[in-house]
């Protein structure tokens, strides 16, 4: 058991991530098939905590129908098996796609690319993808070389900060989605402020990290996924612990909080929808006419986006993680100068170097390695967990 315990979530990790020989999907937890297992268990949700009508404004159903289940050995932890209405993944799945990238909002693109050629990586990109057959090895698009998008604060991957000299609007659309399953979830005052999207593809993962740079862990981190599915690995609140494996399908909807806003975590592999249809049937669906939606570009939308976003998503998994960076009434420590130039690096665009450095490579894939913790992160780290498991006994 020792020598099991030793770096437990590191093996874990590279035996999902292993092409040959495949590793054993069978005992990864799903909720989308509730096994009854003695780990999972259903959660009740206060069904008055949002209206119907403001759940449906969201694409969501009524409280009422979500199926949401927590972890015995995990409190804070919630997973919303997809609640979303017929229809609305789509939405959603093609705001991921063809707004959020788009500028004020920053992407990994734009570490060696200048703003004017990532404008607009959907018009860019359409064509090509509409164009692609399947199967071959083609120049890809812009939209396939996308890693991630930052939202609100933007997120430095160099300092792993959040500074209040780079925020543009939060999407309007996604921060109430992100307040009604907030809401729902029994945190009544959650304000989306920070946003992450990560775009992955089946030979992409997520390497062994903690969500620790905002600045009130009080507040619940969101993560919505769509497309394909992917396995989820989530640790404990030491790096070595031994993660529990379970599957994130499409609409499926993570909270963390509590004690469990600050657990490792990770996502080795991204695989097919488990129907073994090119795109999950929940992506298929369209909705009814009536919904009420307030969203212009909704009902202004073509089939023709429809079709560039299947194609995109039949080997692509997006998630979008929503954060709440401060805690009411908190700012920003005051940075030091040498911080603040720090922090400002990866914005600049640098003209005369078709090199990519260190830096920009490693922000780039982000893959950015997670190297042990220095005696004084561990202190530091120790210290936050403690606040944290105080607040939430
Ligand atoms: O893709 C996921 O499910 C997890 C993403 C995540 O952990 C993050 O963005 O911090
Ligand atoms: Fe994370």
């Amino acid at each position: 058991l020792l020598e099991q315990g030793e770096d437990a979530f590191r093996r874990l990790f590279k035996y999902y991530k292993r092409r040959q020989p495949p590793p054993d999907f069978s005992g990864i937890v799903d909720f989308s098939r509730v096994q009854q297992s003695c780990k999972v268990l259903i959660t009740p949700l206060n069904v008055t905590s949002i209206s119907d009508k403001d759940a449906s404004k969201a694409g969501l159903k009524p409280v009422c129908k979500w199926k949401a289940y927590s972890l015995e050995d995990y409190p804070g932890f919630m997973f919303i098996s997809d609640p979303f209405l017929p229809g609305w993944q789509r939405y959603w799945a093609k705001q991921c796609l063809k707004i959020y990238p788009r500028k004020p909002n920053i992407c990994n693109l734009d570490l060696h690319m200048s703003p004017e050629e990532t404008k607009d990586l959907w018009e860019q990109s359409r064509e090509q993808l509409r164009l692609k057959s399947p199967g071959k090895r083609e120049v890809k698009s812009l939209l396939e070389k996308l890693r991630w998008v930052t939202l609100g604060y933007h997120y430095n991957w160099e300092t792993k900060k959040y500074s209040p000299d780079h925020y543009t609007a939060f999407p309007t659309d996604l921060a109430y989605l992100s307040e009604q399953v907030a809401a729902a979830c029994g945190f009544q005052q959650f304000k989306a402020e920070a946003g992450i999207l990560n775009y992955y593809h089946f030979d992409s993962s997520l390497g062994i990290h903690v969500d620790e740079s905002e600045l009130d862990y009080s507040k619940p981190l969101l993560s919505f996924s769509f497309g394909q599915s992917a396995v989820f690995l989530l640790g404990g609140l030491k790096r070595q612990d031994p993660p529990l494996p379970m599957f994130i399908h499409s609409g499926d909807i993570v909270i963390m909080s509590g004690r469990s806003r600050l657990l490792y975590h990770a996502v080795p592999r991204v695989v097919p929808n488990l129907e073994g249809k090119a795109i999950p049937s929940c992506l298929e669906q369209t909705t009814t006419r009536n919904s009420c939606s307030d969203d212009t570009n909704y009902r202004q939308s073509g089939e023709g986006d429809w079709e560039i976003c299947m194609k995109y998503l039949q080997d692509s998994r997006v998630n979008v993680t929503v954060r709440q960076v401060l805690g009411v009434g908190q700012s920003f420590p005051v940075e030091s100068d040498t911080e603040k130039k720090a922090d400002s690096k990866l914005y600049f665009y640098h003209q005369d170097s078709k090199e990519e450095s260190d830096t920009e490579k490693k922000a780039d894939s982000k893959l950015y390695s997670y190297h042990q913790d220095s005696k004084e992160n561990q202190h530091k780290r120790q210290k936050l967990i403690n606040e944290v498991v105080a607040k939430s006994l």
